[in-house]
């Protein structure tokens, strides 16, 4: 997937999705595969035009456990979902000041060159979230430019897929329901962090990631996935908490291999899909007692991870 950074006019006549693409779930595959169609059909290049930081972050000040793809997860999901190209604009506050008709004219006619503009039913967009699909048509036709607006995804007959669907699914724990929506995994992918060393003792060793603050987190509890090491799936159970046991404070992904030690090192950054959850983190009278308690969870994890194969 190519990049045009945002200061830079795209090469060629191009066929733009726009969006905050938060999770890059089934809505916005859709929209990529509509624009991917049409950019072939006009010998035209493809665009998924983003923002960071996400709009509702800086119009709403949301700071804390809001995105479902945080940092380059987002382009990892693009990538994923077909786009062959990203641009994404930095969404200041200036930015955000923008009317829909100067951000029509400045990003999608000068600067993308834009033959075509995909978007959904609900697009809204430019300051205060005036422009509609409406303002965007009315811009379009007298310049030429095909306008073309997805009909939505449906998850069930009363919900369309949403970012904020995703959110409440995973806050609520419900993984399932999540995948369901996003047509994949929800994943979490940091540097690894030093432990403290006490997996070693208590016959677990685990590996440590941190995610960012801002991503929206499944409550604590031990959870069954997949840790990806250099692109390379490994079965896994991973506890997501503060381990009570040892009195802990800052919450960490804390991943145990099913096969065997994982080879990777501090700062190396790994990537965990997440694929069920087995019970809620607990705090235990004794080491030991959390060590049989974590050789079932390992039995639990191994048996819903043959159930469901890892997918990219
Ligand atoms: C599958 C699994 C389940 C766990 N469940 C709990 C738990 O319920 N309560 C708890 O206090 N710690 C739990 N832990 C965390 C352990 O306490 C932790 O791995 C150990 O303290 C090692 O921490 P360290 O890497 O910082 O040395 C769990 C760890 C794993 C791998
Ligand atoms: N279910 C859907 N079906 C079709 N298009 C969608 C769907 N959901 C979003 N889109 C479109 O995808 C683009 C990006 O949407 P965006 O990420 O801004 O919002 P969203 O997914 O609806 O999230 P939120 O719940 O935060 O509003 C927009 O053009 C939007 O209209």
């Amino acid at each position: 997937m190519k990049k045009l950074p945002p200061d830079q006019t795209a090469p060629r006549p191009s066929v733009v999705t726009i969006g905050s693409f938060d999770g890059v779930h089934r809505g916005h595959q859709a929209l990529i595969q509509e624009a991917l169609e049409r950019a072939r059909k006009r010998d035209a290049d493809m665009w998924v035009m983003t923002f960071d930081p996400h709009p509702a972050m800086v119009l709403r000040g949301i700071r804390h456990r809001f995105l479902i793809t945080p940092g380059v997860l987002k382009e990892i999901y693009l990538d994923r979902a077909g786009a062959l190209g990203v641009t994404v604009i930095p969404f200041t506050p200036a930015f955000s000041h923008l009317s829909a008709e100067d951000f029509l004219e400045r990003e999608i006619r000068q600067r993308m060159q834009a033959v075509a503009v995909v978007v959904g039913f609900n697009f809204t967009f430019g300051a205060r979230g005036l422009g509609t699909v409406t303002t965007l048509q009315e811009w379009a036709a007298p310049r030429g430019i095909e306008v073309v607006v997805k009909e939505p995804i449906q998850i069930n007959p009363n919900r369309a897929a949403s970012s904020s669907s995703v959110r409440e699914a995973i806050t609520a724990g419900q993984l399932d329901a999540a995948e369901a929506v996003l047509g994949h995994a929800f994943s979490v992918q940091s540097p690894i962090q030093r432990g403290e060393q006490r997996g070693r003792a208590l016959g677990f060793r685990t590996l440590n990631l941190v995610p960012p603050a801002e991503q929206v987190m499944p409550p604590f509890g031990v959870y069954a996935g997949y840790v990806l090491i250099e692109s390379r799936p490994i079965p896994a159970v991973a506890n997501w908490g503060i381990r009570p046991t040892f009195g802990g404070e800052d919450p960490v992904l804390e991943i145990h291999g099913l096969d065997g030690p994982l080879q990777a090192s501090y700062g190396d950054v790994a990537r965990f899909d997440f694929v069920g959850f087995i019970r809620e983190e607990r705090r235990f009278p004794s080491p030991d007692a959390l060590t049989d308690q974590i050789r079932r969870d390992v039995d639990q994890a191994r048996r819903m991870l043959a159930e469901k194969p890892w997918r990219r």
